[in-house]
């Protein structure tokens, strides 16, 4: 049985988020309607989620003894990292020691904040396809692999190198040939979200197209833990960030059950409580693991307007030990608004305009500060199928014109 408590009462349930960006956002907005305490953590002051929750802390969580001390002050019954660049170590040591229930673990969030950890787990111990890959420390390790001249097989060609740890496409870049490796080298180095000079390089993947399987770990009825999959996201990338996704992407049937097993391997091995995002890519009926957040993923803000639970609604539950009903509602897309310039306090123009098309809605989610590539907002649309919403959710997006004030 799960028993919830009411917030700033001795009886709370507390969760705190670990990163409060616009993802966090909506997981706290779920929370707060189920009557949980919300403790709102970032590396900036007022952060989306920040906003909304009903405390907001500000710390480098990546310091260990930062994070330590927060949680034990707060002693939150939950902790849910949001990013990557946590001291996910600390985690580890502190749910050890019976202090935190991390979510979905913290072994699950160690892996994945460093894509080494990730791949070698989906790829070596799952035997999971990926792409195929190599970590360099150095300019000449990475030419060595792409030529093959390590004594392993050439990564060649075009591929695409990353720093092994970031997100949203930071410092991530498509090799084309030689004259291409020491500026993909030196921008990896520059984007990286904690200085470290590790990369990894992958062969470049020919996909037809690419798809977030949002999957679910939730308690059943019997309070066994039970996997739920949302109908395939599909979305398209820019720079390694995603400008654009839809859902349901139609897929071969061949296709959607390999990649709901690969889908299952993973989730089932990172285990714990929650929802994942796990990252593929398709050709034919061919399916490649890419990698897996284990929290709400950025595609998946398109649920926000397709399914009956959200993405956001449906971690908040499970994470809660609540049943979750993962359908789809009615076909839908997201378009993404960037700030379009650094600058601060941003206004925005034609809210007015895009709400006014059918079947359209807007998140924008208060960033205190906006970069040129920075997502700033998103706009939704349901429509009759995906073609027509992906049309709506463009046009509705581009009519927000951000703005100095
Ligand atoms: N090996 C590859 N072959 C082809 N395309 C790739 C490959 N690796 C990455 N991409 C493209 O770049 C995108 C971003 O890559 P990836 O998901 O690894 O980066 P990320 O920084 O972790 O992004 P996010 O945090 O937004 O998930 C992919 O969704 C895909 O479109
Ligand atoms: N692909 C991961 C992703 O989308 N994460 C989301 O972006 C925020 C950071 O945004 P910022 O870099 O603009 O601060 C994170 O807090 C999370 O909500
Ligand atoms: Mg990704």
């Amino acid at each position: 049985m799960t028993t919830l408590g009411t917030p700033l009462s001795p009886n709370a349930t507390k969760v705190m988020l670990l990163g409060s960006g616009e993802l966090g956002k909506e997981v706290l907005i779920a929370l707060q309607r189920l009557g949980v305490e919300t403790i709102a953590v970032d590396r900036y002051e007022n952060a989306p989620g920040q906003q909304v929750a009903h405390h907001a802390r500000t710390i480098t969580m990546s310091d260990p003894a930062q994070l330590k001390a927060l949680i034990e002050e707060i002693k939150p019954d939950l902790v849910v990292p949001e990013i990557e660049a946590i001291a996910t170590p600390m985690l580890e040591e502190l749910e050890a020691a019976g202090v935190i229930t991390c979510i979905p673990t913290a072994r699950a969030a160690r892996l994945t904040m460093d894509r080494e950890g990730i791949r070698r787990l989906a790829a070596e111990t799952l035997s999971l396809p990926t792409s195929p890959y190599r970590f360099c420390d150095s300019l000449a390790e990475l030419q060595a692999a792409i030529d093959g001249s390590d004594g392993q097989a050439a990564i060649g060609y075009p591929c695409v190198v990353k720093p092994v740890m970031s997100s949203s496409g930071k410092g991530q870049s498509k090799i084309d040939g030689p004259a291409d490796v020491a500026k993909a080298w030196d921008y990896a180095m520059a984007g990286g979200r904690v200085a470290k000079g590790r990369v990894i390089v992958e062969g470049f993947i020919d996909f037809d197209y690419e798809i977030t399987q949002l999957t679910v770990r939730a308690k059943g009825a019997n309070g066994q833990i039970e996997t739920h999959f949302c109908d395939p996201v599909g979305h398209i990338q820019q720079s390694g960030d995603y400008v654009e996704s839809w859902q349901p992407h139609p897929m071969h049937p061949a296709a959607l059950e390999k990649s709901r097993q690969i889908a299952k391997a993973v989730t089932d091995d990172l285990g714990g409580l929650g929802l994942f995002g796990v990252e593929l890519f398709v050709k034919g009926d061919q399916v490649w693991f890419s990698e897996v957040s284990p929290r709400p993923h950025d595609t998946g803000l398109v649920t926000l307007i397709t399914q009956w639970q959200s993405e956001f609604e449906l971690h908040a539950r499970a994470i809660l030990g609540l049943p979750v009903d993962a359908s789809l509602r009615n076909p839908g897309a997201s378009a993404v608004i960037y700030g379009g310039q650094d600058a601060e306090g941003l206004v925005f123009d034609g809210v007015d305009e895009a709400l006014a098309i059918p079947g359209t809605d807007l998140r924008l989610f208060g960033k205190p500060e906006s970069f040129v590539k920075r997502r700033m907002g998103v706009a939704l649309a349901r429509d009759k199928d995906v073609q027509a919403a992906r049309t709506t959710a463009k046009l509705a997006a581009s009519k927000v014109k951000p703005r100095k004030p």
